[in-house]
């Protein structure tokens, strides 16, 4: 691959000239330098497409200029070289980043082969960004609704930044896949990408999922942990339904986004951390903090770029690609490959509410899939597959295996979210219509993750 240019530090300059000599055949443009120095100063001057780096430098040494390079968000790909490499050496330096580690004395064929590879990787990784950005493709987002639009480029525009993005929308809007798309558009995709649900556990697990614990922190803790904030440096940490994180917690999280830098759970070693924060909420944060449920800091912190998805009743011509898009995929993996939705069907799809957005879709996609003994799906399929569309609805809940506690639950989210459609989403009339305290009602939606229009929620707060 002609046309690179590659850097290589080293304190010898026999081996200096050799590598230069060597590569320079092959067509590269080659600098050298002798010690970190020089080596800091040209990096500085120029973008290199390459590095190699001894190890034993005179004035430092190979391992800490990687890690400044990656500090300064340099993501170029380095090689490592070293005489008397020790098996501890190249650990750090595969931590730090390092491609490759080539022993000394160098073998001149192992080293081209060792550089053509790694611009080879490095040129396909960077083609594929270019080619996803450029198509305005995040992930699998379907759909071709203006709102959808936006956000796509809202997407790609965030992920290019490293500030913080708070996605909000209801349940099953999509908010996770934003996430990912945000991640995978980012200069952060080879890194890692975590994920941590903030409504799924108590606080103090909370506080060792994030930041991790030393052995002995607590009961039970007898190995030590890193958390997910340490894993995900370099990459991203996706916070899942951050509104529900209790008060202590997020005050925590305020500080270790304002200082970059966390404590594991029983320790005092601080670490310093570079992950990027991508925070979902399906809740009205903006009135949580009215009511002191959320810190208003902290949801300035998280809010430098706000996303907003907007429920799938909002953006109904995506109905008809995203039917089609689920129905293909359930197809494949249910091996019914002639599935077709007629016209009819589709309509009927895109006339109904969707209380549960897209996850909803989704699942009703499949199950027809299942269902539908005939490969082309009929409206009168539809009907019977949706909440009031005419099935029965005492018959067919029970599912061989499933847990009764799981059916229960499933078919009160059924009735609640139906009634609660049918009452346009007004709570105080949805629970005169159950004949249910409306206490009772604003609990179970929340257990359920359904919502109304959350009118006289305070009142039992
Ligand atoms: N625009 C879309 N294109 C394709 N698939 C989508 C789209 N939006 C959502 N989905 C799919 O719908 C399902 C629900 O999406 P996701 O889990 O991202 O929603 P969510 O908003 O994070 O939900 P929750 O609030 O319940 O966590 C997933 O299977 C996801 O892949």
């Amino acid at each position: 691959m002609a046309h690179a240019h590659l850097l290589v530090v080293d304190d010898e300059p026999s081996i200096l000239t050799t590598l230069q000599k060597a590569l320079s055949l092959e067509g590269y443009s080659v600098d050298v330098a002798g010690g970190v120095k020089v080596a800091d100063e040209k990096l500085k001057k120029r973008s290199y497409d390459l590095c190699l780096f001894d190890v034993q430098l005179p004035d430092g040494d190979g391992l800490s200029l990687l890690s400044s390079l990656r500090a300064a968000k340099n993501e170029v790909p380095v090689i490592m070289m070293s005489g008397h490499a020790t098996i501890d050496t190249a650990v750090r330096a595969t931590r730090l980043g390092a491609l490759n580690f080539l022993e000394k004395p160098i073998n001149t064929d192992a080293l081209l082969i060792a550089v053509e590879t790694a611009l080879r990787l490095q040129r396909a990784e960077s083609e594929a960004r270019e080619l996803r950005l450029a198509s305005g493709q995040a992930g699998e987002l379907v759909g071709d609704s203006p709102a959808i639009k936006k956000l796509v480029e809202q997407i790609a525009r965030a992920a290019k930044s490293a500030a913080s993005v708070l996605v909000t929308g209801e349940r099953g809007t999509g908010k996770e896949l934003v996430a990912r798309a945000i991640h995978q558009l980012s200069p952060r995709a080879k890194g890692p990408l975590e994920k941590l649900n903030c409504a799924a556990l108590p606080s103090e697990l909370i506080e060792s999922e994030l930041f991790g614990h030393e052995a002995g922190a607590f009961t039970g803790a007898t190995k030590q942990r890193r958390g997910k904030f340490e894993r995900a440096s370099g990459g991203t940490l996706f916070l899942d339904e951050v509104g529900d994180m209790p008060l202590p917690m997020q005050a925590k999280l305020l500080r270790v986004l304002q200082e970059r830098e966390i404590e594991r759970v029983g320790g005092n070693e601080t670490i310093k951390v570079d992950t990027r924060v991508v925070a979902a909420t399906n809740r009205d944060l903006v009135k949580a903090c009215e009511s002191d449920a959320f810190r208003a800091d902290l949801y300035d912190r998280l809010n430098v770029v706000p996303l907003h998805i907007p429920p799938l009743r909002a953006r109904r011509e995506d109905i008809p690609l995203l039917a089609r898009h689920f129905l293909e995929l359930a197809a494949k993996t249910n091996d019914r490959p002639g599935m077709k939705l007629e016209d009819d069907a589709i309509a009927v799809l895109a006339s109904y509410s969707f209380p549960g957005n897209v996850r909803e879709l989704k699942n009703l996609t499949e199950r027809l899939v299942i269902l539908t003994p005939d490969d082309v799906i009929r409206a009168a399929d539809v009907r019977t597959c949706l909440p009031g569309g005419g099935a029965p609805k005492t018959a067919g809940l029970f599912r061989p295996g499933v847990p009764f506690r799981v059916l229960v639950e499933e078919a009160e989210r059924q009735i609640i979210q139906d009634a609660l459609t049918h009452n346009g989403g007004q709570m105080a009339a949805t629970a005169r219509n159950l004949d249910l305290e409306r206490s009772h009602l604003y609990k179970k939606a929340r257990a359920l993750g359904l919502r109304g229009d959350g009118k006289g929620e305070e009142e039992e707060t």
